[in-house]
C-alpha cells in the first residue's frame, strides 16, 4: 500500500521523503504506531515511550537552540527561538502532565536512565548542526516534525473508534500542529534555496542531505521500537 502524500507544502521535505522512501516508511508504518491506532499499545509501552520522550524533547530543544546560533538571518534566528520556546514552555510541560497523571513526577523524568536509542538520536542531531551548517541541522530536525505530522494525518483517517490514544493523536492531526509543520517547511525551503539554489536535486550537497534525513528516519524507528521493548 502506498502512503498517502502529506500536505506540508514544502518542497524540500517532499523531494528528501521521495528520495529516501525505504527509511521513511518503516518510521511511519511502525508497529508502534500501528497499535496507537487499533488501541492494543500496552500502557507500558506508551509510558516508556512519553518518559524517554520527556529527556529527547530537551535536546531536541537544544537543537532549536544551536539553529539560533547558525542562522544567517534574523527571521532564521527568531524562527528557531519560537519554536525552542514553545518546546520548553508548551511541549514539554504536557509531557510532564501526562506523566503527573500516572504518577510520575518532574524529577523522576528529568533523572531517568537515557536509553541507548534515545542517546544515539538525540546527540546525532546535535552533531549534524555541529558539524554542518543550519541547512544541516534543519534537515535532521524536520523527520521529527513532519513525521508526527504526517502520522497524525494518518491515524486520524484510520484509528480504531475508542482507541485510549485518540487524545495524541488529535495533537497531531490538529489544525495547530499541521499549521506549524507547514510554517516549518516554508522556513525549511527558503533557508535551502538561501543556501544550495532551486534545483535541490541538482546540488553537490544533495547525497549528504538524503544521507542525514534517512539516518534521522532511521533513529525514529529505533524510539518506537525502543517504546516496544516495555510491552
Ligand atoms: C522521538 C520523537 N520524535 C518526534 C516527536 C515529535 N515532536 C518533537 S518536538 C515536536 C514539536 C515541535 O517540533 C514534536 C511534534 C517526538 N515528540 N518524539
Amino acid at each position: 500500500m502506498s502512503l498517502p502524500q502529506p500536505h506540508f507544502s514544502s518542497e524540500l521535505f517532499t523531494a528528501l521523503r521521495a528520495a529516501t522512501l525505504d527509511d521513511w516508511k518503516p518510521y511511519i508504518e511502525h508497529e508502534f504506531v500501528a497499535r496507537l491506532g487499533d488501541g492494543t499499545l500496552p500502557k507500558t509501552a506508551f509510558l516508556h515511550y512519553l518518559k524517554q520522550d520527556y529527556v529527547y524533547l530537551h535536546h531536541y530543544a537544544r537543537a532549536w537552540a544551536l539553529g539560533v546560533v547558525k542562522a544567517a538571518t534574523l527571521q532564521e534566528t527568531r524562527f528557531c527561538a519560537y519554536i525552542m520556546h514553545g518546546l520548553a514552555h508548551m511541549e514539554l510541560p504536557l509531557h510532564v502532565r501526562l506523566c503527573a497523571r500516572e504518577g510520575i513526577g518532574e524529577d523522576e523524568l528529568f533523572n531517568i536512565r537515557e536509553e541507548p536509542e534515545n542517546l544515539a538520536y538525540t546527540r546525532y542531531v546535535l552533531d549534524c548542526g555541529q558539524t554542518g551548517d543550519f541547512l544541516d541541522l534543519l534537515t535532521a530536525l524536520i523527520p521529527c516534525a513532519h513525521g508526527y505530522g504526517e502520522i497524525g494525518l494518518d491515524l486520524a483517517a484510520t484509528a480504531t473508534s475508542g482507541t485510549p490514544y485518540q487524545e495524541w493523536i488529535d495533537t497531531y492531526a490538529g489544525a495547530d500542529y499541521q499549521g506549524m509543520c507547514h510554517t516549518v517547511g516554508k522556513l525549511f525551503d527558503r533557508a535551502a534555496k538561501d543556501r544550495i539554489g532551486e534545483d535541490f536535486e541538482k546540488s553537490p550537497r544533495w547525497p549528504r542531505l538524503c544521507q542525514i534525513f534517512a539516518t534521522a528516519s532511521r533513529l525514529e524507528a529505533g524510539f518506537w521500537q525502543m517504546g516496544l521493548k516495555a510491552a
